[in-house]
């Protein structure tokens, strides 16, 4: 299995995961996800779920969440239909780049997948109707823990691709706090990156 792996340009513990596509008369295949390959690449986590979800129209965001410790997820996240603008910020109290987010497109096209660290809040917003986005976690879903950022806190100040007032969100969604009020977690070390 090819794989290249770049970190993010706004935030470099965030990785960008392209595997090679073999492209012949049929169509392509593709490794999308190989442990020994990631394990050469410095990537070394354990993926415990496997979680899709399909998003019916465009402008339909979700996020942003991350699960507190000591339920902590990395994500490996990608695009099976259609394109999606994935966020991430970091959360991490003390980082330099606290409040900092990366916005990345992923879609079936591109095959990009993103690998998020734990201390970083994810989501994204559906750039196409009958958007469905895959990803791999590494800590099981621990409801206890569900945890999220505002989409909307200016704090952050996230530019979304469509007029805010026009956002599909859950309820659940529309009432996560501001940034500010959820900066007392402590992140343990980060294990598993070995770049
Ligand atoms: C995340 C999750 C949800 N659920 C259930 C709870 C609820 O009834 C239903 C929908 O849950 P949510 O509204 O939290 O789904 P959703 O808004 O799609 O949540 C996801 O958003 C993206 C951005 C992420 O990064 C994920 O980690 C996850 O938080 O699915 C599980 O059974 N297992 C899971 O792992």
């Amino acid at each position: 299995m090819t794989l290249i792996v770049t970190s993010d340009d706004a935030l470099p513990e965030v990785l960008h995961v392209l595997p090679a596509r073999h492209t012949d008369g049929r169509g392509w295949f593709s490794e999308t996800y190989n442990r020994s390959a990631f394990f050469a690449a410095g990537i070394d986590f354990e993926f415990v779920q496997d979680n899709q979800s399909r998003s019916e129209k465009a402008g339909t965001v979700r996020g942003l969440h991350f699960q507190k410790p000591p339920h902590e997820q990395v994500k490996l996240v990608r695009c099976l239909q259609g394109r999606i603008l994935d966020l991430v910020v970091d959360i991490r109290p003390g980082s330099p780049r606290f409040g900092k987010f990366t916005a990345v497109e992923l879609s079936a096209i591109n095959g990009r997948q993103l690998l998020i660290p734990a201390g970083f809040a994810h989501g994204f917003c559906s750039l196409d109707d009958g958007c469905e986005i895959y990803y791999k976690v590494s800590a099981h879903y621990a409801p206890q823990s569900d945890a999220g950022v505002a989409f909307d806190d200016p704090e952050i100040g996230i530019h979304w691709p469509f007029p805010t007032d026009s956002l599909i969100l859950s309820d659940k969604d529309r009432r996560l706090p501001a940034l500010k009020d959820c900066s007392d977690l402590v992140w343990p070390a980060a294990v598993g990156l070995n770049r």
